[in-house]
């Protein structure tokens, strides 16, 4: 089968609330962002495949015969839980340990997984050249994880045959079908499964569908009549892992379950009680009681998330600062460091903040979820990065 050339990007998220929480079956909301991943997927005549990652300083190749050796022929369309043998293949075959929370090796290996899984029902593994650039910090609680393996699955599941690639000659861009999307969703989530250790798939679920979504129990309910946020994102810039902080609340879960579940517990009614403001606000008139109640359980969450050990002191200075300006702030995604999210009142300025020495600005929400592209319709920087390799 002839693999087609085709360009992918997925955006990244922020979570509003529910972080942690969902992890253990309460309730999220989160939204897509306008900071996307882009891949670009090459067909090549090499016999071999490469992968060029520059936000991670990663570019490999591997020749089609050592691969080869790895492949195991499953079915394309039913992936409910990791292949534990392939995993375990695939860690010896790139000298990475069970541990590890290497960017390089869960990238690749991340990579490999979906590449052996994606192409084994051809007859022959394609040549190809994989490179991924994106808009959204690596490893900053804005979701580049789930960006990435959305991406990677889209463009593998087209280049397997698996799905059509949607772009018409005339378009810029295309979406996928809704169930050509739950197959993107599915194989995005055994991306983030590597990545990850134990996600909920609500990244991966924005970074599919796009919009605002209440995620429950694997459950995606869109929202579609939500008020115009203005969210500010400070990046902390302080490194930390997803992996290692979804384990930590879980042991703190086990250790301490009738002090923990009853905050799972209120973090889910925060949620919940969210989302009906929100639904107000778009059918009555907006007023200052619907911020301060906004702003009310943003900090009553962040109090929470310090409860389950996922706060930083540089996080704390974030909420104190804002709170000087009167704003509120929380942690968003995995916490420990990375980013937050500040709501901003109507007329509120980002530049006093800025002025405060913190990497903030204000982010658009609830872009497209994954999408096609024509070259043209790539923006211009990103597109010489992808075509340089
Ligand atoms: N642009 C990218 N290129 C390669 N790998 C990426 C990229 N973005 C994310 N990743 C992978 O995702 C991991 C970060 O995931 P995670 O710790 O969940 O943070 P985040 O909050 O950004 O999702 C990185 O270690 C890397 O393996
Ligand atoms: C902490 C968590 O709720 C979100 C993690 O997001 P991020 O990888 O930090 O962007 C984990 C999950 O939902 O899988
Ligand atoms: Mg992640």
């Amino acid at each position: 089968m002839q693999v087609t050339d085709l360009y992918v990007s997925a955006p990244g998220k922020a979570i509003l609330h529910g972080e942690h929480a969902v992890v253990h079956g309460k309730v999220a909301l989160a939204v897509s962002l306008n900071l996307r991943t882009y891949l670009r997927l090459k067909a090549d005549t090499f016999g071999k495949v490469c992968i060029n990652l520059p936000n991670i300083d990663t570019f490999l190749s591997w020749d089609l015969s050592q691969l080869k050796q790895l492949v195991t022929y499953g079915k394309v369309d039913e992936v409910q839980c990791l292949d534990a043998e392939l995993v375990r293949r695939l860690r010896e075959f790139i000298g990475v340990s069970n541990g590890s929370l290497d960017t390089c090796s869960m990238a690749n290996l991340s990579f490999l997984y979906l590449y052996l899984f994606c192409i084994c029902f051809l007859s022959e593994l394609p040549s190809l050249t994989l490179t991924v650039w994106s808009e959204l910090p690596t490893g900053a609680g804005l979701g580049s994880s789930a960006a990435y393996s959305v991406c990677l699955a889209a463009a593998l599941l087209c280049a397997s045959g698996a799905i059509p690639p949607p772009l018409k000659e005339w378009e810029h861009t295309a979406r996928w079908c809704q169930e050509e999307l739950e197959l993107i969703n599915s194989w995005a989530f055994q991306g983030e499964m590597i990545i990850h250790g134990n996600p909920s798939g609500v990244d991966n679920a924005v970074g599919t569908w796009g919009g605002m979504l209440r995620f429950l129990a694997g459950k995606i309910i869109p929202l579609s009549r939500v008020p115009l946020l203005r969210i500010l994102l400070t990046n902390t810039k302080v490194p930390r892992s997803t992996k290692v902080l979804v384990a930590g609340v879980k042991d703190k879960i086990n250790k301490f379950p009738s002090i923990m579940v009853p905050v799972l517990d209120s973090v889910d009614a925060i949620s919940c009680t969210c989302e009906k403001v929100l639904s107000e606000m778009t059918c009555e008139p907006i007023t200052g009681e619907h911020y301060n109640i906004l702003e009310e359980l943003i900090d009553i969450n962040q109090h929470h998330l310090n409860v389950m050990g996922v706060g930083h002191p540089a996080l704390d200075r974030l909420c104190q600062v804002t709170l000087a300006k009167g704003l509120h702030s929380k942690l968003t995604g995995a916490g420990g460091g990375g980013c937050g999210i500040t709501l901003l009142r109507p007329g509120s300025t980002v530049q006093e903040l800025k002025d405060c020495g913190f990497d903030c600005w204000e982010t658009s929400i609830g872009g497209p979820g994954v999408q096609q592209h024509s070259a043209i319709s790539v923006k211009e920087e990103i597109l010489e990065i992808l075509n340089y390799y």
